[in-house]
C-alpha cells in the first residue's frame, strides 16, 4: 500500500493523494513548470529553494535519473508534486528510480493528485503557498496552517543560502565534437562568476566559450573580484526575491562603474536592473517551463527559450542607457537588456537551458564577444 500524503494550500484547498518520496513534511511556494522533460535538472537548480514544484507533464519519472544530469550538489526544490510516477524507469543513463533518489534526498513528494486542477488554481490566484505531508497519520488542520504560516518568497534573501562557501575554479573539461572525451579547453578570458545558485550548464557553456572561471560566494565584495583583474564578470541564476540582495546589488553597482563586461542571467538580470536604478516585482505565477516564446528585438526572431522565474524587472523604471533587447510573447514582460554605454547585458530566461532548447546559446557567445572587444579596446 502506498503511504498517503496531502497538498494543503493556502487558500484551504486540500489535495489528497500518496507519497512517492521521503515522507515528513515540508513547506513553500508552490509554482507549476510546463516542462515535459528534464525533472533532474529542475530539482537540483538551486533558483527552486523554498518552493514546491508540481510538474504539468503526467508522467514524470520514466527515465529515472543519472549523475550528469544534476544541475548543482543537491536538490533545492522544496518538494514535488506530480501526477504519476512510473512503476519501472528506462534510459540506458538510468541509475535510479526518481522515488528512490527523492527518498535519498530527503525529498517530499506527493503524486496521485488532478495537477491540471492544481495548475489552474495558481494560475487564477498566482502562486500559493503550501504544505506537502507525507505519512500514515495526516493532520489535515494543522498542514493548512502550516501553508498559511509559510512567509512566501516577498523580501526572502535566499542567494547567499544556497552560494558555494568559499571561492573554486571550475575545471571541469569541454566536450569534444563527438561527445566521447572532455577536453581541457584553451582559456581565453579570466572570468568571474557570482555564484548566487549557479547552474552547472552555465559554467560549462562559458568553459566552452574559453573562459577561465573563478567561482565566487554571493556576498564577495566588488572590490576582491576587480582585485583578480577578471576579462568579465558574470552574475547567476538564483532563488527568492532579487531585492532582498542587496550585497549582490551594490557589488554589481560598481562593476558597473568599472565598466567590466558583465553578463547576468535570470537572478543575475534581475539584480542588473536594480543596479541601474530599476524595481523589479512578484508576478502573478511567474514563467517555469521549458518552451516560452521570446522575442529578440534586434533582429524580430522568435526563441524558444527554458524559463524559471517569479520576479520580474519592471521595464518601466529602467534608466534611459538601458535598450530592450528582449521580451516575453506570453505576457509581454521584460526578458532582456543591454546597456548603451557600458559593455553589459543579461537575460530573465535561460540561455543554458538544462532543461530546455537551446536556441538562446547565442548570449554566450555574445559575452565573449564583449570580453574581446573590450580586451582590444578597453
Ligand atoms: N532562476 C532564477 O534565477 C530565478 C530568479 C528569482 N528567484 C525569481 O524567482 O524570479
Amino acid at each position: 500500500m502506498p503511504i498517503p500524503a496531502l497538498l494543503a494550500l493556502e487558500d484551504g484547498s486540500v489535495f489528497h493523494g500518496y507519497a512517492v518520496g521521503a515522507t515528513g513534511e515540508t513547506v513553500g511556494e508552490v509554482v507549476f513548470n510546463t516542462a515535459m522533460t528534464g525533472y533532474q535538472e529542475i530539482l537540483t537548480d538551486p533558483s527552486y529553494a523554498k518552493q514546491i514544484v508540481t510538474l504539468t507533464y503526467p508522467h514524470i519519472g520514466n527515465t529515472g535519473v543519472n549523475v550528469e544530469d544534476e544541475e548543482s550538489a543537491s536538490v533545492h526544490a522544496a518538494g514535488l508534486i506530480v501526477r504519476d510516477v512510473p512503476r519501472r524507469a528506462s534510459n540506458w543513463r538510468s541509475t535510479e528510480s526518481l522515488p528512490d533518489y527523492l527518498k535519498r534526498h530527503g525529498i517530499v513528494a506527493l503524486a496521485g493528485i488532478d495537477t491540471r486542477r492544481l495548475t489552474r488554481i495558481l494560475r487564477d490566484k498566482g502562486a500559493l503557498n503550501g504544505c506537502i505531508v507525507a505519512g500514515e497519520q495526516i493532520d489535515v488542520e494543522a498542514a493548512l496552517a502550516k501553508a498559511r504560516a509559510f512567509p512566501g518568497l516577498n523580501g526572502m534573501d535566499l542567494a547567499k543560502e544556497v552560494s558555494v562557501g568559499e571561492s573554486y575554479t571550475w575545471n571541469e573539461g569541454v566536450y569534444d565534437l563527438d561527445r566521447t572525451a572532455f577536453n581541457q579547453p584553451a582559456r581565453r578570458f579570466k572570468v568571474v562568476a557570482y555564484d548566487y545558485g549557479v547552474k552547472y550548464n552555465i559554467l560549462r557553456l562559458l568553459a566552452e566559450q574559453g573562459c577561465d572561471i573563478t567561482v565566487v560566494p554571493a556576498q564577495t565584495p566588488a572590490a576582491d573580484v576587480l582585485a583578480m583583474k577578471p576579462d568579465g564578470v558574470f552574475l547567476s541564476n538564483g532563488p527568492g526575491d532579487p531585492a532582498a540582495c542587496d550585497y549582490a546589488v551594490e557589488a554589481t553597482k560598481q562593476f558597473l562603474d568599472a565598466k567590466i563586461p558583465l553578463f547576468g542571467i535570470c537572478l543575475g538580470h534581475q539584480i542588473m536592473g536594480l543596479a541601474l536604478g530599476a524595481k523589479t516585482l512578484k508576478m502573478k505565477f511567474g514563467h517555469h517551463g521549458a518552451n516560452h516564446p521570446v522575442k529578440d528585438l534586434d533582429d524580430g526572431r522568435v526563441l524558444i527559450t527554458s524559463q524559471n522565474h517569479g520576479f520580474a524587472v519592471d521595464p518601466a523604471t529602467l534608466p534611459a542607457n538601458v535598450r530592450v533587447t528582449h521580451t516575453s510573447l506570453f505576457d509581454g514582460s521584460l526578458q532582456g537588456f543591454a546597456l548603451t554605454d557600458r559593455p553589459a547585458f543579461c537575460f530573465q530566461g535561460h540561455p543554458e537551458a538544462s532543461p530546455g532548447p537551446h536556441e538562446m546559446s547565442y548570449l554566450f557567445d555574445r559575452f565573449a564577444a564583449l570580453m574581446k572587444e573590450a580586451r582590444t579596446h578597453g
